[in-house]
């Protein structure tokens, strides 16, 4: 369908909101009247500019407390009206948006609203405009949009309509079903935004929470649908109050806009593919037919990943302090690429890329900088990441090197699409012949490392993502990969509250588990954790982390004591937490004191346990080792402010010590 955005959802001039509009895909604009008149071009350059972009001028909006008023009154804003629509006319626009009028002077008299909106229907369609009346979720009389359509009905008059916005009827809990009552071609715009769920004032809500369909907690697909179903057929409008969206980098947001409606054009196809031919209205002369749902225009559906193939980190020059510490967590150096700075290292399925070639500059230390997917379908994948806006980096990284593919999430990490020893398809890891230049460091000096303390794969890995782009990450990973998002969390930290939002898929048991394993590549898809980040200043900081499996975490975290290693590389738990861990769950005498002597930290959920434990920080990146027992589905969230603390009181880890403000640990 058709795609607009109100002026109002993005920053800077009107100029640049509609650089920004175009250059994001959009068809068509809602100009906003504040940033008309704060512009310094005329509406006849404003026509042109639009026209030049390939844009439609849609709407014009707002024009406020209209309907309902003294005899006086009326004179005055008719008045006001007519200089309206010659600017309109100047503009080329013909729809202008009223809006339910919050005036003390309205009376809450629907025949005298209805009588007023047809004496404006009636010199609005002199200039060839049309009027599409809207019911503020906190207008005066009328804050319903079945009120609003009961008005325009009784004002019977072919340029009258009215406006459905999806926040209005969603903020208050309206039941959208009714929508379906109204006429198609009655229905005038339609007008899309999301918002995350808040008890607040409902003003306030939308003028400054309101999000992009997708990234907050409204069902805006299911009242599409229902819009959909009356036969219109008209741009899929998003208009958005936000205040983030007000600062941030306008062609940014544009393009975070689009990408948000071509997610729901997607999530709404199937509510209309569900429809039964007898619940589809008999098309309308002025409507296209209702029943097909391909007026949605859907992207290539998701290759949801079906595991980890890879994490690569970005190490400042020579792998240092991370080195060891993968090599005390059990991991070997197996490879090197063949033409660039990067090694390779394994333990069980857990790959990881050390990459001393790629540091961003600035960056503090080690930092996660790519991720590799398994995708059965690495072309799909990328068709999907285009559909979805995001941008493709080179296909081949080096004459020789095996092409990978892969795209850049909003947060500047790499996503490679891999099929990891597939017989079909090259495997990224035979670029990672190259010789090796000794052994794994802490190794003897035949060995190839301390040795595997029983990490299997990799669980999950956690991002950090700028609090100003937490919404637009969320939206990204989980409509480019097809994954489930759960809820958001707030996690305390010493210097914040982090907000943590988790999504997976892919794997065979999606939603008891996942601990079946098989399928393709022996896929247990994938999940991953958006933390938000630090404020700018805060001394809160934006870690990321790599989740690792094991399937005995007490015998790993025994193995790594006894050899000296867990002193110098694992992050001490307080005994309070021991404490407090006893008062809320009763698991025994023993277990408690094995938690406690191992410094492992203890969840469960409905379907079973989590045990996990956490290393020390190298430069932005730490570790963690995980256990999921019987199906457990968290992510051990209840225990991140006790690791946030220790994380604090640690400081960085150079590979030799600890660092200072620790605590004492058992040694083995
Ligand atoms: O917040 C407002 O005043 C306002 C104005 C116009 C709209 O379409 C709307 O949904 C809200
Ligand atoms: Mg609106």
């Amino acid at each position: 369908m058709r795609k607009s955005i109100a002026t109002v959802s993005l920053s800077g001039s009107l100029d640049e909101k509609l650089t920004a509009a175009a250059a994001a895909g959009f068809d068509g604009v809602e100009i906003f009247e504040n940033d008309l008149i704060a512009a310094p071009m005329p509406p006849e350059e404003v026509r042109r500019r639009a026209a030049d972009l390939g844009l439609a001028i849609d709407l014009y909006q707002p024009f406020r407390d209209f309907e309902a008023v003294p005899a006086g009154t009326l004179a005055a804003n008719l008045r006001r009206a007519e200089h309206k629509f010659s600017v309109m006319d100047r503009l080329g626009a013909t729809t202008l948006l009223v809006c339910s009028s919050v005036s003390a002077e309205a009376a809450g008299d629907d025949a005298l609203a209805a009588e007023h909106l047809h004496l404006l229907a009636e010199r609005a369609s002199a200039h060839g405009i049309r009027i599409a009346y809207e019911a503020l979720a906190w207008g005066r009389h009328v804050d319903d949009y079945r009120h609003a359509w009961r008005i325009v009905e009784m004002a019977d008059h072919p340029a009258l309509g009215t406006c459905l916005d999806s926040f209005h009827i969603l903020s208050r809990g309206t039941d959208p079903r009714e929508i379906e009552d109204i006429p198609g071609e009655k229905v005038f715009f339609l007008q899309l935004a999301d918002a995350p769920a808040k008890a607040m004032d409902v003003l306030q809500w939308s003028r400054h929470y309101r999000c992009f369909p997708g990234q907050g907690d409204f069902d805006v697909a299911g009242m599409l649908a229902h819009v959909l179903r009356t036969g219109y057929r008209g741009p899929l409008s998003l208009e958005v109050f936000n205040d983030v969206f007000r600062q941030a980098d306008a062609r940014r947001t544009a393009v975070d806009a689009m990408r948000s409606l071509i997610a729901l054009e997607e999530d709404t196809a199937p509510l209309l593919a569900g429809d039964r031919a007898d619940r589809v209205p008999a098309p309308r002369p002025a409507a296209a037919p209702a029943e097909s749902p391909a007026i949605l225009h859907t992207p290539p559906a998701p290759v949801v990943p079906t595991g980890f193939a890879f994490a690569e980190l970005a190490v400042p020059s020579d792998t240092g302090g991370l080195g060891r510490l993968l090599a005390a967590l059990g991991f070997s150096r197996t490879g090197v690429h063949g033409g660039k700075p990067v090694e390779l290292w394994e333990q069980g399925d857990a790959r990881l890329l050390l990459n001393s070639g790629d540091g961003r500059p600035g960056a503090a230390g080690p930092h996660l900088a790519a991720i590799g997917l398994e995708s059965p379908d690495p072309a799909g994948s990328v068709a999907r990441a285009q559909a979805l806006l995001s941008p493709v980096l080179p296909r081949r990284r080096a004459p020789r090197d095996v092409p990978l593919d892969a795209v850049a999430a909003p947060d500047g990490t790499a996503l490679f699409f891999c099929r990891t020893a597939h017989p079909d398809h090259p495997s990224w890891t035979d670029d990672f012949r190259g010789v090796l230049d000794g052994p794994t460091p802490g190794a003897p000096p035949d060995g190839d490392g301390p040795g595997p303390i029983g990490v299997t794969r990799i669980d999950h890995v956690a991002l950090t993502q700028p609090w100003h782009h937490f919404d637009e990450a969320a939206l990204f990973y989980r409509s480019l990969l097809g994954l489930r998002a759960h809820e958001s969390l707030e996690v305390a930290d010493l210097y914040g509250l982090v907000r943590s939002r988790a999504m997976s898929g892919g794997g065979d048991g999606e939603g008891d588990g996942g601990a079946s394993g098989g399928g393709e590549g022996g896929g247990r898809g994938v999940r991953m954790v958006l933390n938000i980040g630090a404020i700018p200043g805060s001394p809160q900081t934006s870690w990321q982390h790599i989740a690792l499996e094991s399937e005995d975490i007490a015998a790993t975290a025994r193995r790594l004591n006894d050899r000296g290693d867990g002193g110098r590389v694992l992050l001490p738990i307080p005994d309070n937490y021991y404490d407090d861990l006893e008062a809320r769950y009763d698991l025994g005498a023993a277990r408690h004191r094995e938690l406690r002597e191992l410094g492992l930290l203890y969840d469960r959920d409905e379907h079973g346990e989590f045990l996990h434990l956490y290393t020390v920080t190298v430069g932005r990146v730490f570790f963690e080792i995980v256990q999921r027992i019987g199906g457990y589905q968290g992510y051990g969230a209840v225990n991140a402010p006790v690791r946030l603390a220790a994380q604090h009181a640690s400081t960085a880890y150079d590979g030799v010590t600890r660092g200072a403000g620790t605590r004492r640990r058992p040694e083995g």
